[in-house]
């Protein structure tokens, strides 16, 4: 096993995380990922980041285990997956016209030590026609991504600004998460982008 362990069944964190060019294998667990109501965006995406780390540092304790997790959130609302079609058709026409919140939290577990940190980008999409968000569901694009769209995808097209990170919004931070494992702590990693 690597040093260092992406707890992630997402195609998209694995990609981000190969851009740091250190070894890493994928561990996953199955997670309880709800959380109690009114509970603010930032410690509910930390927590779930920490439950995601900590489910497979239990069985890899020699290893740096990273684990993330993405919420779209519009006004009180928050936006995980989609459950089926007609939820992403909602989800996407909630975010028309409008401008949202992706939040990513992020959990670093080592040592029996957990670090952990948020990135929060603001996405304000054009107005969507129902005909476009039809065209959109028909790509299938929707159904693993939270608030229903890939801004990496065909999902690009919805999008008239981005204020913040480009990468939390696909699902890891990758910038702050290289300088926080940038720390001495983490020398083990053999990290070739951080002195
Ligand atoms: C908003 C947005 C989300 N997403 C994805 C990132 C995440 O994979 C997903 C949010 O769900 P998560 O529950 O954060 O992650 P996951 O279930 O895919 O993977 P795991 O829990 O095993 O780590 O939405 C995009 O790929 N592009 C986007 O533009």
């Amino acid at each position: 096993m690597s040093n260092l362990i992406l707890a992630s069944s997402s195609p998209r964190r694995k990609e981000l995380l190969q851009t740091l060019q250190i070894p890493f294998d994928i561990v996953t667990s199955n997670v309880d990922e709800s959380f109690q109501p009114k509970t603010a965006p930032e410690t509910v995406v930390m927590d779930l980041a920490c439950r995601k780390a900590e489910a497979v540092a239990k069985h890899h304790p020699e290893s740096v285990v990273v684990g993330a997790d993405t919420l779209v959130v519009f006004e009180e609302q928050f936006l995980g997956k989609p459950k089926d079609r007609e939820h992403a058709l909602h989800m996407l026409q909630t975010l028309s016209g409008r401008t949202h919140s992706v939040y990513t939290g992020v959990a670093v577990y080592f040592q029996h030590e957990m670090e952990t940190f948020y990135e929060l980008t603001e996405v304000t999409f054009w107005n969507l026609s129902l005909h476009e968000i039809e065209h959109y569901l028909n790509s299938g694009e929707s159904f693993d991504k939270a608030g229903a769209y890939a801004i990496q995808g065909l999902g690009s097209l919805f999008v008239r600004n981005i204020h913040g990170d480009y990468y939390n919004v696909v699902g890891l931070p990758i910038s702050r998460l290289n300088r926080l494992l940038a720390n001495p702590r983490y020398s083990c990693l053999h990290k070739p982008f951080t002195s």
